[in-house]
């Protein structure tokens, strides 16, 4: 079962719900979530002598907050908490508790007393899921405040005036990290907001996946533990015809990297037979640097030999609206459609209708744009993407940070692997093969998307972490076999 991300007026029914089912009290769970935010912070290794200020509302958010400090306190920070709010008797009844359990010895004073010029860190517990309608003037004033902090601003559960499900509209909190907790909030995964949210953590207060079961949402959050089940496990008696034959058309004069990094990949993710159709006059190129590749030149009369295929990276578009209707005509399996195959189809609409059913096309933000046309945010992207999804009955990659995968039926899922590190040129070419690969060794489209968007994420992670921004391409089809060792899949 994958992790639901639920809407944040959901939040309420579930920690009912769950607090029902596990017997404990609303209060237990907050100091759950306290205790794991304090498990991300002791992974963090922060300075013990940098001072630390707690803003807190009078909310939960704010409970979360009083409760965080005074763990800290305990394990030997210095802590000084500063309310956003006017006089306790505003605080929410679980908020009230942890406000009392403060120790003495923790200053207290208002926001307004405090110097932003500081340094140190800066928790942010103003407001959480709670947000509704327009912020109000002191509030911004508050979050103004708060961004003009000269330390690190870390935001428990959502920036603060960041909503929930939306777009930001007003001002909300510039955090360095964000702590959430049980599921991470929509928001936090548009692009748009990259710059407000800062590093995303999730951090888990005990709310098993089965118990989000009665809430809707289209939405899902892809993780590492959600992986092995999507994976074909092969016997001993595996032959290469087994692993699949795809056929990878890529590649143009002067773009032959992008047949190179797309067919080397989906070798790399375990293709028995990797066929590439190219333009012959480039043939060497390809047998020169991945020798195990067989070259085509012509579009062959029979497709359906091959197990999967993936079409677009670095073709051009000189009569290649043409070799996509002929693919269409002779191959009735799901294929991978990417780069110019997608922005020839935004030029070519009426050959939507005779892609193949399940197919998966990967486009990046511009490309998004080509076939479904100019969107004002994210939260309007997913919104078209579901339609276009639903309509067709094809498959979308968006890629990007936490790329999003929307399936035919409906339910989006986003990525958690992944780094800043591959967007380097090449990298799509690389998540074409990978998913192609995966579709040819007979997997779901579904699977195919699953096993190849994340394994991809996590061969930049590994990439990435010795070459930071040197990290290229090909660095990322090297670790490609790392991630099969990390997943534990043979
Ligand atoms: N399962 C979980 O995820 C768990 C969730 N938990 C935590 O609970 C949090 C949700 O708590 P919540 O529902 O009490 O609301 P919260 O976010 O504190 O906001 C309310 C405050 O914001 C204020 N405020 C609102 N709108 C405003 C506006 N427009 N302009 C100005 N102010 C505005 C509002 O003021 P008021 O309108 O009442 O005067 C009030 O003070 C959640 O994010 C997480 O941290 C954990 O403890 C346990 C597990
Ligand atoms: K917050």
């Amino acid at each position: 079962m994958m992790l639901k991300i639920l809407s944040g007026n959901q939040v309420k029914a579930l920690d009912a719900a769950h607090v029902k089912l596990k017997r404990i009290s609303s209060l237990n769970l907050m100091e759950c979530a306290a205790a794991g935010f304090i498990d991300w912070w002791k992974s963090k290794n922060f300075d013990k002598n940098s001072p630390i200020y707690v803003f807190c509302g009078a909310g939960n958010n704010g409970g979360d907050g009083f409760a965080i400090a005074r763990l800290l306190y305990q394990s030997g920070f210095h802590i000084q908490v500063y309310k956003c709010f006017g006089d306790a008797t505003r605080l929410s009844p679980d908020a009230s508790i942890n406000f009392k359990l403060l120790p003495e010895e923790i200053r207290l004073k208002s926001w307004q007393e405090f110097d932003f010029a500081n340094g140190g860190i800066l928790i942010d517990c103003f407001i959480g899921v709670g947000f509704q309608g327009a912020l109000r003037t002191e509030a911004q004033e508050i979050i103004s405040s708060i961004n003009s902090f000269q330390g690190k601003v870390i935001s428990v559960d959502i920036p603060s005036g960041l909503p929930s499900d939306d777009m930001l509209e007003g001002v909300c909190v510039k955090a360095d990290y964000t702590v959430t907790f049980a599921f991470p909030k929509l928001s936090l995964l548009f692009p748009e907001h990259g710059h407000y949210t800062g590093d995303l953590a999730l951090v888990d207060i005990g709310i098993w996946e089965e118990e989000y079961l009665p809430f809707e949402s289209p939405y899902f959050f892809l993780r590492k533990k959600d992986i092995s089940g999507f994976h074909r496990k092969y016997s001993r008696f595996s032959h290469k015809g087994d692993f699949g034959k795809v056929l990878i058309t890529a590649g143009s004069v002067g773009k032959m990297g992008a047949a190179i990094l797309s067919a080397k990949s989906a070798l790399r993710t375990g293709s028995g037979l990797v066929n590439a159709l190219i333009p012959e006059s480039e043939r060497h190129i390809i047998q020169i640097s991945v020798p195990e590749v067989m070259c085509l030149f012509d579009l062959p009369k029979d497709l359906t030999g091959f197990d999967a295929i993936g079409i677009g990276p670095g073709i051009g578009f000189e009569k290649k609206a043409e070799l996509l209707k002929s693919l269409f005509e002779g191959y009735s399996n799901p294929m991978v459609l990417d780069a110019d195959a997608i922005t020839l189809l935004g030029e070519h609409p009426e050959l939507l209708s005779q892609i193949p059913k399940g197919s998966i096309l990967t486009p990046h933000l511009k490309e998004f744009e080509r076939i479904l046309g100019k969107t004002n945010n994210h939260k309007e992207r997913l919104g078209k993407a579901s339609d276009f999804c639903k309509k067709w009955k094809l498959n979308l990659v968006i890629k990007g940070a936490n790329s999003v995968i929307c399936l035919a039926d409906g339910r989006q899922i986003f990525n958690s692997s992944g780094t800043s590190y591959m967007a380097t040129a090449g990298s799509g070419d690389v998540l074409t093969g990978m998913i192609t690969s995966f579709l040819g060794q007979g997997y779901s489209p579904e699977a195919a998307m699953i096993c190849g968007v994340y394994q991809h994420g996590l061969a930049g992670e590994i990439a990435g972490k010795g070459k930071r921004r040197g990290t290229i391409a090909s660095d990322i089809i090297d670790a490609i076999p790392e991630t099969f060792v990390r997943l534990d899949i043979s």
